[in-house]
């Protein structure tokens, strides 16, 4: 069956990872997590001394070292799921805290750094069978996407899903705090002037906050079958 390139974005936190791994899972397709190499860009400002404390970003000092710095995904043979590299070192665990949360937006709305990264994603999908998620993806880094999704949840249900995760994870997490940059992100990711965040024109939007794991599955498996068998 010929392969064809699947992009899910949507606002933070809604469950367009799970349902993207779970997807590419299924079919056998590449999955690429596209926020993780913003957050991971982020983290390397915050260790690097970039990010003042009133949250400004020294953005020459980062432009100098875009070129030294990578970002790669590698397989855990022992959960069976692709981790987040940046030099070299697992980063996996410390991007998904808050404090690089606090920063990622900043550091997204950055033309240069979507730049650097978008080539790369453009790469990565090169050959098809890629399902990526993100903010962009359907209008920027694959505007031709046979399948786009756009998913949405109210910032509540939101954020209470990423604060069960962290706290099963035995991560630090906080409601509040979890809703204020929920909803933060969502208003700096919209309103930045480099490849907002917005629904592609074509893009199927799913308000998946009635939905279980496996019913928002489903859903994209159905969508799934009826474009391969249409391309
Ligand atoms: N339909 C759902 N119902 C309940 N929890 C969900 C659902 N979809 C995803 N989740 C959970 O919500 C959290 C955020 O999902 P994630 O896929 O990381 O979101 P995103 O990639 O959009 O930021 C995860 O802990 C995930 O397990
Ligand atoms: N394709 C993408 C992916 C993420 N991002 C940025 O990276 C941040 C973190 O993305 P993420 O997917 O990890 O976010 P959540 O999983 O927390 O929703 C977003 O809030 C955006 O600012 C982006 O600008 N473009």
């Amino acid at each position: 069956m010929k392969k064809i390139t699947i992009a899910i974005d949507g606002f933070s936190s809604c469950g367009k990872s799970t349902m993207a791994k779970m997807l590419a899972k299924e079919v056998g397709y590449i999955y690429v997590d596209t926020g993780a190499m913003y957050r991971a860009v982020t983290l390397f400002a915050m260790r690097n001394g970039m990010i003042a404390p009133n949250g400004d970003v020294n953005r020459d000092a980062l432009k100098a070292k875009m070129d030294a710095l990578h970002v790669e995904f590698k397989l855990n043979p022992q959960t069976g799921k692709a981790e987040t590299y940046l030099n070299g070192e697992n980063v996996e665990h410390e991007i998904r805290g808050m404090e690089v949360s606090a920063h990622v937006s900043a550091i997204a709305a950055i033309d240069f750094v979507r730049t650097a990264l978008v080539a790369q994603q453009q790469r990565m999908g090169h050959d098809k069978g890629i399902v990526m998620d993100g903010r962009d993806i359907g209008t920027v880094v694959f505007p031709d996407a046979e399948l786009k999704v756009f998913v949405t949840a109210s910032a509540e249900v939101r954020a209470q899903r990423r604060f069960d995760e962290l706290v099963g994870k035995g991560m630090k997490a906080n409601y509040d705090e979890i809703l204020h940059n929920v909803q933060e992100r969502d208003y700096i990711d919209s309103h930045r002037e480099v490849s907002p965040l917005r629904k592609a024109e074509d893009a199927i939007e799913l308000d998946n906050g009635q939905l279980t794991i496996a019913e928002q599955l489903q859903w994209l498996m159905d969508k799934f079958r009826e474009t391969t068998e249409s391309a």
